[in-house]
């Protein structure tokens, strides 16, 4: 892929993964893999980077577009109006972020399910706030150049899950 760096190759296992027979190893690039488990030898589906479709009224079929500085972020109550199109995730208190925290076997997960949100990310240009230790990955978007939320928060949330389903 243009100029991206090995770290953001397709959400294929890491070092991490235990490989079909079990054996710890890095895993193949071209295993399929519906995280957290492999599946099959196709390759991974590529995230769909399709175009927003106007009649779509998923979240998850839009695509981030850039934010310009001192853009205005959504009031609360459009914030919650998109927040119901979720689930698990929550909203800050003054409804300037969302987190999702993810509960996960052992750390390996974890940290592959970090690597899987930041890959999202660098695709959308639109980048998570990410924890992570044994057992857990909590990911936050906000939107910086808002101070606050705006559709791109949401569009990544969704796919993220959409990613995870
Ligand atoms: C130019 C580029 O679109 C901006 O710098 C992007 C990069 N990633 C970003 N990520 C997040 N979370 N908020 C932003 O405002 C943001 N801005």
């Amino acid at each position: 892929m243009r100029g991206r760096p090995a770290m953001w190759t397709a959400p294929a296992p890491s070092a991490w993964t235990r490989s079909a027979t079990g054996a710890r190893g890095a895993g193949s690039a071209t295993t399929c893999w519906r995280w957290p488990r492999r599946c099959c030898d196709r390759p991974p589906r590529e995230m769909p980077m399709t175009d927003p479709d106007p009649a779509a009224p998923d979240l998850a079929s839009r695509t981030c577009t850039p934010c310009a500085a001192g853009t205005a972020p959504h009031d609360a109550a459009t914030a919650d109006r998109m927040l119901a199109g979720l689930s698990g995730w929550r909203m800050s208190d003054e409804a300037r972020a969302i987190t999702r925290r993810f509960e996960v076997k052992g750390f390996a997960k974890a940290v592959e399910l970090a690597n899987l949100a930041a890959w999202l990310g660098n695709r959308q240009g639109h980048h998570p706030d990410i924890a992570f230790g044994w057992g857990y990955c909590a990911v936050t978007f906000t939107t910086h150049a808002a101070g606050g939320l705006t559709d791109n928060d949401f569009i990544c949330a969704a796919r993220l899950d959409a990613l995870l389903a």
